[in-house]
């Protein structure tokens, strides 16, 4: 953790995913923090960005906080589900015993590995993975499975399916917890009280304006005000408690067991520090 004294020169880049998922998240961020330089990505690029020095704080995949141990998780806002979350989806144009190809949303990687996980654990497959590239349509891919996340999960692909998975609803059957998908990690210079601050009071702007933010944002996404605020408040989580955190370090072990995150006794979650 940074000194309250620390002198930055500079905005800090941060940076949100750019899916409906995250608007009750980043609520009134810019204006309330002139000194934060705020921009848009899919999951995957900003987990790059913050990577390579691109960004200094960003909303990363979960899996991809594992990846660095000089990472920490700055904020108690997260993406997260308790149940169905509607936006991550495994189409299967086979039954799922008999998948050998799975296509992966290319702005994924959380669920992707979730998606290895839960088919490791409940069918025994390892299936061959291919990319499906964010602006190639679902029939792209001849895969036998495929998972997609965001805004284009939302609506059901044109298709026959002989089983949709919504891998937040599959989690929490499987293993009982929460699933969290994404978490505000910041570089280590940037793990600041100030952010933590800023963030945790954005999203709290959020979930207070959920009705405006819906009602605003559902006709582009083809929803009612209705549906749409029924997304952000029912199915999604944005507070990383300890529930969240019991399902993440159990993620944290299935990606290890499988090769998909290195080991890893760092949970620097900053309510969770003394546990
Ligand atoms: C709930 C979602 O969570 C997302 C899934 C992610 C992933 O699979 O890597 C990363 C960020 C989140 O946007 C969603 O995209 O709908």
């Amino acid at each position: 953790m940074q000194a309250d004294s620390t002198i930055r020169v500079g905005r800090i880049r941060v940076g949100a995913v750019r899916y409906l998922n995250t608007k009750p998240l980043v609520h009134g961020l810019a204006a309330a923090n002139p000194d934060i330089d705020l921009s848009f990505d899919l999951p995957s690029r900003l987990a790059d960005k913050l990577a390579s020095g691109d960004l200094d704080v960003a909303l990363i995949p979960s899996v991809e906080f594992f990846q660095d141990p000089s990472y920490s998780i700055v904020s108690d806002a997260c993406i997260a589900c308790r149940g169905p979350v509607w936006s991550v989806k495994i189409f299967f144009r086979k039954p799922p015993a008999e998948v050998r190809t799975l296509a992966l949303d290319e702005g994924s990687r959380t669920s992707a590995a979730l998606s290895k996980v839960l088919l490791s654990e409940r069918f025994d497959l390892k299936p061959q993975t291919v990319p499906l590239p964010i602006d190639s349509g679902f029939d792209s891919v001849d895969a036998d499975a495929v998972l997609i996340i965001g805004d284009r999960a939302i609506h059901a692909p044109a298709g026959d399916f002989v089983e949709i998975w919504d891998l937040g609803q599959v989690w929490r059957q499987w293993s009982g917890k929460p699933f969290v998908f994404a978490a505000w990690v910041a570089r280590p210079e940037f793990d600041t009280p100030q952010i933590a601050a800023a963030l945790s009071a954005a999203r709290d702007a959020g979930l207070a304006h959920l009705q405006e933010i819906a009602a605003a944002e559902a006709p582009r996404h083809r929803l009612t005000a209705e549906q749409c605020l029924t997304y952000l408040r029912d199915n999604l989580h944005f507070t990383l408690g300890p529930d969240e955190e019991s399902g993440l370090s159990l993620f944290h072990a299935h990606a290890v067991q499988r090769g998909l995150a290195p080991p890893n006794d760092r949970w620097t979650h900053h309510d969770c520090e003394a546990t």
